[in-house]
């Protein structure tokens, strides 16, 4: 099966996490869904490197990298993902969203109110279990 390796980005700006609406997909179950920005890894990137690119592509921000937060491994129909999350920080909430169609910013009591891609599931679990 085909494997994709991504990086992907939980900002937090105060106590609001930054979640975005994937545009419409041919593969219904990534379709529309929500998701945390990021992307795949090139060849010779860092995986903090291919971040920051990924979140000056999509939303025109940098924001300051703190931790790996979970690496997920997740069997998709189609694929196998392995994503790698990290916590990190922006001052305001300043974006534009050149690829995904829709933002939310949400505290934790919120997030699992969204349509979020199986994948983020643990992620989005281990955010509200540990604060
Ligand atoms: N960035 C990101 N991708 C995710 C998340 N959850 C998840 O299932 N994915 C999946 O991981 C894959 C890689 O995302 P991507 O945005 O780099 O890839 P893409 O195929 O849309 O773009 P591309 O063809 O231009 O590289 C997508 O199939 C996407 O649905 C997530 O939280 N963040």
């Amino acid at each position: 099966m085909k494997k994709v390796e991504v990086v992907a980005a939980i900002i937090k700006c105060n106590k609001e996490i930054l979640c975005v609406q994937r545009a419409e997909n041919s593969l219904e179950y990534i379709s529309k869904k929500f998701e945390f920005p990021g992307g795949k890894i090139e060849k010779g990137e860092s995986k903090k490197e291919a971040l920051q690119r990924e979140l000056l592509e999509e939303l025109n921000i940098t924001t300051n990298i703190k931790s790996l937060f979970l690496t997920v491994i997740h069997e998709y129909p189609d694929f196998e993902l392995t994503m790698h999350s990290f916590i990190c920080e922006v001052k305001t909430k300043e974006l534009t969203l050149n690829e995904h169609i829709a933002q939310e910013w949400l505290t934790l009591g919120n997030l699992e109110n969204l349509d979020w891609a199986a994948a983020d599931i643990p992620i989005v679990n281990k955010l509200v279990n540990n604060g």
